[in-house]
């Protein structure tokens, strides 16, 4: 449509109107939040005038505190409110922007015809009595995005609505002013989607609200499953739909929850910070988010060194390279397994029989309670007991011999002498909370003897508090010497997988080095739970896994009660797993975890890339047949050849000029290994300032960047660079995925390089898919 157009003039002044209704909104905004920051500033500054202190008599100092509960609650009331009217006040902003994205008339049987106009938040008009945009998450939305002109029905929670739509219609406006509006047919606007996805990537991923996809449309607002399993190939939104679903139910359930009560696992930090600004451009808080090896890290960081996901990625290509022992693929996906959570159940039922480990309990270098002793007191306990509530007596009973080893330290010679170099400061506090003792007590003299033994016991308390700190966290049991004894006492009762010696040789050597390699974190974790009693966090609503092809089975099943009372979003693609968990994923598709529970949608458009990317990366997989591309325009994937390793990085140095000198803003080229991006980085020269990103805690830059394909999981880059995908480096079936995984990150152009013979699975691909080169001509 063209501005000369009727209808484009007509729109442009409803545009106008809405922005004045905006702007008399801001203005009375304005007035409301200046009103309630003077409270703030005034109640902060008042704090304590309006508070009555008294602690004299008890009733008084349950007086006190209930007026400082109250002072405190009306703060924090209007702090609330002033952050509500901030985040309204910067959706307003940005609605005079943008009022809206789309419109569509529709009328309700027997009824006349409504327009109905989409924006990121509802407005009303200056009567506060109609609507002047709708939420896109209002649940008469979702015509816009499941319905071209025809009849059509839309679900309330109170009703099934049916009716006809007659004009489906999306807009691009800036500033105010339409910059382009088209009427739409079967899909939301291929031409704005065409605009939208042909732009340029930034270091933050962007909403997708305007052009939500039918298939996206019914992930994002499914209501009713435990758990939602989603299978989408590379590009078809996962990330995107996650985003928006989460936007979705903190709208749709905004009375029942918050955005701390979501929980995102993203596959690394580098990810975290680039979907962080999507919900708050929607005017929403964001969730949790956090790695699950952060989530290990915190667990388990003080006592071992930890080998990351990426490690073991590099480790398992590095050892591959040297041919090292296939045993050692077999020993991680049998500890990933379900079968090796069953294999630590049997041994934790034994443990409840025999063989816990306790640890001796020291005060000041002696033993106090020895192993042996809290064995039998452990043991003595009823077996029908279940072993945390057991070690909750054993913890209450040592904790009472702490008591009686207080008293007698506090009549020995070391403390009177510990008391003698308090310094200045713990003195004086430690004498005045004498003189409120004995104030209470009503005692009015200052007795010596008194006051030395209230320091005595001071001292041996403060030496004392460590350790029973310890005992509170159950450390006076040995996980440790009882993960390692699975391996080196191979009970008997227990049966053990193939090659179980093996992995039993390789464990203790790690666990003597103190290393626990990713396989064996989570097993370190689901002991340690199973021993001192479930952590479960209750609170957690929603989980989101992303990327969830990368997760094992054993890792899922303690996610899953972990989190009793969540309800579970997978984004997955099978194809694109590079930790080998591949199978596991298909297992928890197949299966799902909720028997009856689970619902599996399905996505097979890729809209990240163009078409002949699409078409060219679908040939890499061996059933990528059904893989849709969607209809955008572009060059061909160029394939270099090369026959040493100095003339291929000779080429991807001319390459990644070229790509750069076309204005494209991220450029990255991707390796198998970090030695790898190593060895580009090297090469390439200095006035290119390519970025080295080795660690998965780097911030998403923008410009030239090199870095190995696990570590741009989920991410995306205008021009990619795939770095020696010859016969000798892409063979095997896991390096397929990881193939298809870096040229999936194209967006617009994709340049792959070989040396000598290129990887067999591009020379499956037609060769009409591409174009040859062997040489750089540009
Ligand atoms: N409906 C849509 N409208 C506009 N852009 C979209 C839409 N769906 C996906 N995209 C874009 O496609 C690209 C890929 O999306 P996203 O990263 O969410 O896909 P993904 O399935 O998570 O990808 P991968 O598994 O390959 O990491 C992004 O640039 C995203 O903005």
């Amino acid at each position: 449509m063209d501005p000369k157009d009727k209808d484009w003039k007509q729109e442009q002044d409803r545009v106008g109107r809405v922005k004045e209704v905006i702007t008399a909104k801001q203005e009375k905004f304005e007035g409301s939040t200046s009103n309630l920051k003077e409270d703030i500033i005034d109640l902060r500054k008042k704090f304590w005038d309006d508070v009555t202190v008294n602690i004299d008599e008890p009733d008084d100092v349950i007086e006190t505190y209930a007026s400082i509960k109250q002072q405190a609650e009306l703060l924090s009331e209007r702090e609330r409110s002033h952050g509500q009217y901030f985040k309204s006040a910067k959706l307003l902003e940005r609605m005079q922007s943008s009022p809206y994205f789309g419109r569509f008339d529709f009328a309700e049987e027997d009824s006349s015809t409504e327009s109905f106009y989409i924006g990121i938040a509802s407005l009303m008009d200056e009567k506060e009595e109609e609507f002047l945009v709708y939420d896109w998450r209002a649940p008469v939305s979702s015509l816009y995005y499941d319905y071209s002109p025809g009849p059509v029905q839309y679900q309330t929670p109170e009703d099934n609505i049916e009716g006809e739509m007659t004009l489906k219609r999306q807009y691009i406006i800036q500033n105010g002013v339409i910059q382009g509006m088209f009427n739409t047919g079967i899909t939301i606007g291929d031409t704005l989607l065409q605009k939208v996805l042909g732009g340029q990537a930034t270091s933050q991923m962007k909403s997708i609200v305007a052009t939500i996809q039918k298939e996206q449309n019914s992930i994002i607002r499914n209501e009713n499953s435990r758990l939602l399993i989603v299978q989408g190939v590379a590009g078809s939104g996962k990330t995107s739909v996650a985003m928006q679903r989460i936007a979705y139910l903190l709208y749709q359930h905004r009375k029942q929850i918050t955005a701390d009560q979501i929980l995102l696992f993203s596959p690394n930090q580098m990810f975290s910070s680039y979907v962080a600004s999507v919900l708050p451009e929607l005017g929403e808080e964001n969730m949790q988010q956090s790695t699950y090896y952060e989530y290990v890290q915190k667990r388990l960081d003080q006592e071992y060194t930890l080998e990351s996901p990426f490690q073991q990625v590099e480790e398992a290509l590095t050892s591959r390279r040297k041919d090292a022992s296939h045993l050692f693929e077999e020993m991680v996906r049998f500890k990933s397994s379900i079968e090796f959570k069953q294999l630590l159940d049997e041994y934790i039922d034994s443990l409840a029989k025999e063989g816990f480990i306790f640890r001796n309990i020291k005060f000041r270098k002696k033993i106090k309670i020895t192993a042996k002793e809290i064995y039998n007191y452990f043991y003595q306990l009823n077996d029908q007991m279940s072993i945390p509530n057991r070690l909750e007596l054993v913890k209450e009973w040592i904790l009472k011999k702490l008591k009686d080893i207080e008293s007698e330290e506090i009549e020995k010679d070391w403390p009177e002498e510990a008391a003698a170099l308090l310094d200045k400061d713990d003195y004086m506090s430690a004498y005045q909370k004498l003189e409120q003792k004995q104030n209470l007590h009503e005692e009015t003299f200052n007795d010596s003897i008194q006051e030395e033994q209230f320091l005595r016991s001071l001292v041996v308390k403060r030496k004392l508090a460590p350790l029973r700190k310890q005992v509170k966290q159950f450390r006076f049991m040995n996980i440790r010497k009882m993960y390692k004894q699975l391996f080196d006492q191979n009970p008997a009762s227990l049966k053990l997988p193939e090659h179980w010696a093996f992995f039993a040789e390789k464990t203790l050597e790690n666990l003597a080095a103190y290393y626990l390699p990713v396989e064996d974190q989570t097993a370190y974790l689901y002991l340690t739970d199973r021993l001192e009693g479930k952590k479960m966090n209750t609170d957690i609503r929603y989980v989101f896994i992303d990327e969830a092809q990368d997760y094992s089975a054993f890792q899922y099943s303690y996610i899953k009660e972990m989190f009793p009372s969540a309800h579970f979003t997978l984004l997955g693609d099978v194809h694109q797993s590079i930790f080998n968990h591949n199978e596991e994923y298909s297992t928890v598709l197949a299966e799902g975890w909720h028997q009856g529970q689970a619902v599996k949608q399905e996505l097979l458009r890729s809209y990240r890339s163009t078409e002949p990317i699409v078409e060219f990366t679908k040939m890499l997989l061996e059933d990528g047949k059904k893989i849709e591309a969607f209809n955008r325009d572009g060059e061909c994937p160029q394939i270099y050849h090369s026959d040493s390793a100095d003339a291929q990085l000779d080429m991807i140095e001319k390459v990644a000029r070229h790509r750069l000198s076309q204005g494209f803003e991220t450029v990255a080229i991707l390796c198998q290994t970090i030695d790898e991006c190593r060895a580009v980085h090297s090469y390439l020269k200095e006035d290119l300032h390519a970025g080295l990103i080795y660690k998965e805690t780097q911030p998403f830059q923008t410009g030239l960047v090199i870095l190995p394909v696990y570590l741009a999981k989920g991410i995306e880059f205008e021009s990619v660079l795939v770095y020696n995908a010859s016969s000798d480096i892409y063979y095997k079936n896991e390096d397929r995925l990881m193939l298809y995984t870096a040229c999936t990150r194209a967006m617009h152009v994709l340049d792959v390089f070989y040396q000598n013979e290129p990887s067999p699975f591009i020379e499956r691909v037609p060769e009409n898919k591409y174009e040859k080169k062997t040489a750089v001509q540009l």
